[in-house]
């Protein structure tokens, strides 16, 4: 097992991986584009704090609003382009696509689908996670080999800056026509708009 999410979104993985095991597993956690996106420059702007704003990185062209699809937290977010890609090389069967809202709201119910995906006992249920009121996320009980409860590091589940709600809107429409392919071509509708 391995993982990183710029698989997903790089050309040349799906025929390279192919060549290694076209029979691979497939597993892609999606969420909100938008909120995506602010969480990835939230990300970034941790490791270099006089980053520009996401307004000023967002746009191309600001009094036009066109969207700089060249900015990575933009376009990673555009899923159906990066499934295209994917299906080239892997049928849809071999793909789950787990939500990123639904591990934080029901963590256990998406790990449950998880491990069916896999073809793995259902081990990990709801008695695993607890809501930690402090992080604001669920985490483990007992994680195995330790007796204390275990939340994912601060990297995960920081706060985002204030962005602008034209700034968000004119984003969540840019999107739109992304998302609806992809509930297409996923046969899943995520909800996002
Ligand atoms: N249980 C739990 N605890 C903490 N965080 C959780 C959890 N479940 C999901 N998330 C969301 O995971 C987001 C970070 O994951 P990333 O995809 O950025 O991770 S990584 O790219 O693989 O490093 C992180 O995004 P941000 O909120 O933007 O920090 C979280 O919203």
């Amino acid at each position: 097992m391995e993982k990183t999410p710029s698989y997903f979104v790089t050309k040349e993985a799906p025929s390279r991986l192919c060549a290694m095991n076209c029979d691979t597993k497939l597993i892609v956690v999606v969420r909100d584009p938008v909120t995506r996106a602010v969480s990835d420059y939230t990300q970034t702007r941790t490791k270099s704090p006089g980053l520009q704003s996401f307004q000023t990185l967002v746009f191309k062209n600001s009094s036009l609003g066109v969207i700089d699809t060249s900015w990575s937290a933009v376009r990673i977010g555009m899923y159906a382009q990066h499934l295209e890609n994917w299906l080239q090389h892997f049928p849809l069967s071999s793909f789950l696509f787990v939500s990123g809202e639904r591990l934080v709201s029901d963590p256990a119910g998406e790990v449950g689908r998880v491990q069916d995906f896999l073809g793995l006992k259902r081990i990990v249920s709801n008695k695993h996670f607890y809501f930690n009121q402090t992080k604001g996320f669920p985490c483990l009980k007992k994680p195995e080999g330790s007796s204390r409860p275990r939340c994912l590091g601060k990297s995960k589940g920081r706060t985002h800056p204030h962005i602008p709600t034209d700034v968000l809107q004119k984003l969540r429409e840019f999107y739109r026509p992304f998302n609806r392919k992809f509930y297409q071509m996923s046969g899943l509708d995520f909800g996002w708009d």
